[in-house]
């Protein structure tokens, strides 16, 4: 992981001494040699609590992903139901947050997180998120997080976890922030980093995504720290909302094809476990559809999905072209990512080909897609440990794929046709940025506004590229531009 809560600590311009506990010190104090202590009872084992610890020890010492790792590691425990909801709410709530949690950490401890062993680290952190962001009663996060270091690392950690953690039980979050995160009015980007748990250089790129308010950055980075609700698709001519409905889901809000699915296993739909419908956000369903929406001339349509891989749109598109009788070619660099695509796909010509380097002829193309490679920064909420692990350095090698990529879609598509450019980010290096250096590049293409295939959402910017937003449409921060070659 690379950067957690930037900057906080020492500029919180406060001593840790104030707070801190030399941790195990004040157990130990008074209990002279003769006089002898109870044994303490043997400590339980917490199945939940157990898997929440197992999934970020996998995330520290072998860059598991959370939310590829969870099902597994719940399958094998045989957790499921309440239990199972527990491990995951911990697990992922933990790794949310423990950019704000090490500061408190920090603060309680006479020892900078850095310096704990990382396995007694994560366990704090577990108990940490329970104090400060569950209902868990505080004699409860102690207690049990007490037992699991006692299992999992040792018996003298386990006195240092629970003074540590008498110390942060001693504050709620809200008392907590202005304590450990530096003040807002001398370091805004800094407070909001500590207080929502966000690196600094995200902090940054969003607030510059959203226009420079600091509101509704800080809107934006609480909504990264929501869990998404589970969106499903309906593919059409496969599946049908009223479908999804009929298993449970209720009425999307946004796009024709879309059900949420308030609790539950999405597996256990039938039209899901048939790859009739599918788990996509709400803004994947809707960028793909609206380069459907755009008026084309012409016959019979050949569409392109540059990156199509795993197939979320291609689905999408493969069910809206064979409605509407079109032809799509989905090419996807990684064979096994491709292979995922052949699945999401009834009628698609699925190839593992570099987009950078087409094996298609140019011009001959009614639409293409161009899903681009980015830092996923519009998918935090998805990805609970994704914001520890993306880097600013990638943004260059990025900058220069995605331009690529755009550049051969634009000599993909015939004049007439439209490019759909694509990101789960909205980092502007990655989205007007790039588009607009190629639309500077060329005079025979010019950028549509796609807000106008857009009509049922609202709050998409100023135009002319449409640009979600987790806290406004409760989808991924999705970025589109259409651009028509002429
Ligand atoms: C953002 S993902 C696409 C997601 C996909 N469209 C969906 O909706 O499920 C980007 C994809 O581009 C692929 N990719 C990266 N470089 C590529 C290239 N040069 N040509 C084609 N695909 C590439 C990646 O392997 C990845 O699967």
């Amino acid at each position: 992981m690379n950067e957690r809560g930037s900057g906080g600590r020492r500029a919180a311009g406060h001593s840790r001494d104030d707070h801190a506990a030399s941790p195990g010190g004040g157990e130990r104090r008074g209990a002279g040699r003769g006089n002898k202590r109870p044994r303490p009872p043997k400590p339980v084992r917490d199945e939940a609590r157990n898997v929440a610890y197992d999934l970020l020890r996998a995330v520290d010492e072998r860059d598991a992903y959370a939310n590829l790792l969870m099902p597994a590691l719940l399958r094998e425990r045989r957790l499921s139901g309440r239990d199972a909801g527990l491990a995951t709410e911990l697990a992922y709530g933990t790794l949310r947050g423990l950019g704000t949690y090490d500061e408190v950490i920090a603060a309680c401890s006479d020892r900078a997180p850095e310096d704990i062993d990382p396995p007694l680290l994560d366990a704090i952190r577990l108990g940490v998120h329970q104090l400060l962001k569950t209902r868990v009663p505080p004699h409860a996060a102690v207690g049990t997080t007490v037992d699991l270091v006692r299992l999992r690392v040792g018996t003298g950690a386990s006195k240092y976890a629970n003074a540590v953690l008498r110390k942060v039980a001693n504050r709620s979050l809200d008392q907590w922030i202005p304590i450990v995160a530096p003040e807002a009015e001398r370091d805004p980007v800094g407070h909001l980093a500590v207080a929502h748990s966000h690196p600094r250089w995200i902090v940054t790129a969003l607030r510059d995504a959203v226009g420079g308010d600091f509101d509704e950055t800080a809107a934006l980075l609480a909504a990264d720290n929501e869990r998404p609700r589970v969106t499903l698709v309906a593919r059409p001519g496969r599946s049908s909302v009223e479908e999804l409905l009929s298993s449970g889901a209720e009425p999307g809000e946004y796009s024709p094809y879309a059900a949420y699915l308030r609790e539950g296993d999405p597996g256990s739909i039938l039209a899901v476990a048939e790859g009739r419908a599918a788990v996509q956000d709400e803004a994947s369903q809707l960028v793909a559809l609206a380069l459907t929406r755009v008026p084309v001339e012409g016959g019979r349509e050949s569409w392109l999905d540059v990156c199509a891989g795993p197939g979320g749109k291609a689905g999408l598109l493969d069910a809206l072209a064979v409605q509407g009788g079109a032809r799509l070619l989905a090419a996807e660099l990684q064979y096994h990512r491709a292979r995922l695509v052949r699945q999401a796909t009834r009628q698609a010509a699925v190839v593992a080909a570099d987009g950078t380097v087409p094996a298609w002829r140019p011009g001959v193309f009614d639409r293409v897609m161009v899903d681009a490679p980015c830092t996923g920064l519009g998918a935090l909420r998805r990805r609970p440990e994704a914001r520890w692990r993306r880097d600013p350095r990638s943004l260059p090698e990025l900058g220069a794929l995605q331009r690529e990529l755009l550049s051969q879609a634009l000599e993909a598509v015939r004049p007439g046709g439209v490019v759909a450019y694509v990101t789960c980010s909205p980092h502007l290096a990655e989205t007007v940025t790039v588009v607009g250096d190629a639309l500077r590049r060329r005079t025979d293409v010019e950028a549509l506004d796609a807000r106008s295939f857009l009509p049922e959402v609202e709050g998409l910017g100023e135009g002319p590229y449409a640009q979600f937003w987790p806290h406004r449409h409760g989808t991924d921060a999705m970025f589109l531009a259409l651009l028509r070659r002429r």
